[in-house]
């Protein structure tokens, strides 16, 4: 069960626009530089992405990022480290099908932390909405290069048959700008996910900007 500060509609609304860190792509800036100029553009979600470096200084990150959403009134999430997400007071943590098993994470996180994840196939989705994911990041939609292990695109399609087979919500994932963000939202997601296209973005607030009109767009059409 999902923490009660984060109802169904409250969290699929958390979801629309989900903007994740990553310092290798941030040109110089701050993690705190990128997530302020995220939310000024309207981003509703942010997840700290730490791959490397001192836990210490993820934690410092953290704290601050977590100030920041909570002022925002965003969904503040911790990639990979349920221990990490608890210690920071974290909205949520997300996971992978190479991380903490689902259902590990939610015996040590109780209802104290909304919990995403990453399935493979229809199956791990199916699998991880039975074991009380609160939502799932469907990817990569297209190709990217940000992740190296990503695997090649997994396409609309597949957005669509696993947001058709669950009744969680589904964020695509993967090479998404505002350009091409509409498809995915058509496809059943309820919101998008990105990194590059806002984290990389000579203006990351424009970028935002441009991303969250792209989806509110596309979600007032499939009303
Ligand atoms: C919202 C969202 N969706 C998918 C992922 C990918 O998670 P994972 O497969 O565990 O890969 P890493 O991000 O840990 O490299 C995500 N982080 N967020
Ligand atoms: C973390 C992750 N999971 C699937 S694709 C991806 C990377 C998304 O980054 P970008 O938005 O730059 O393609
Ligand atoms: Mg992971």
């Amino acid at each position: 069960m999902a923490r009660a500060d984060w109802p169904p509609e409250r969290l699929r609304r958390a979801l629309r626009l989900y903007v994740l860190t990553d310092r290798g792509l941030s040109r110089g800036r701050s993690e705190v530089e990128i997530v302020q100029a995220a939310l000024a553009g309207g981003a509703t979600a942010i997840q700290l992405r730490w791959k490397a470096g001192p836990l210490a200084e993820a934690v410092r990150a953290g704290r601050a990022l977590r100030e920041l959403c909570r002022e925002a009134g965003a969904l503040f999430v911790v990639n990979d480290r349920v221990d990490l997400a608890l210690a920071l007071e974290a909205d949520g943590v997300h996971l992978g099908v190479e991380d903490l098993p689902l259902a590990e994470a939610r015996r040590l996180a109780g209802n104290r932390l909304v919990i995403g994840f990453s399935p493979s196939t229809l199956e791990e989705a199916l699998a991880a909405a039975r074991a009380g994911a609160d939502y799932l990041g469907v990817g990569p939609v297209y190709g990217t290069a940000t992740k190296a292990d990503a695997g090649p695109a997994v396409g609309l399609e597949h957005v669509r048959q696993i947001a058709q087979a669950v009744s969680i919500p589904v964020v695509g994932i993967g090479g998404i700008t505002a350009d091409n963000a509409r498809p995915v939202i058509q496809a059943g997601a309820t919101g998008v996910a990105v990194i590059s296209a806002v984290v990389a973005a000579d203006d990351p607030r424009a970028a935002a900007a441009a991303l969250r009109a792209a989806v509110d767009a596309a979600l007032a059409g499939r009303a």
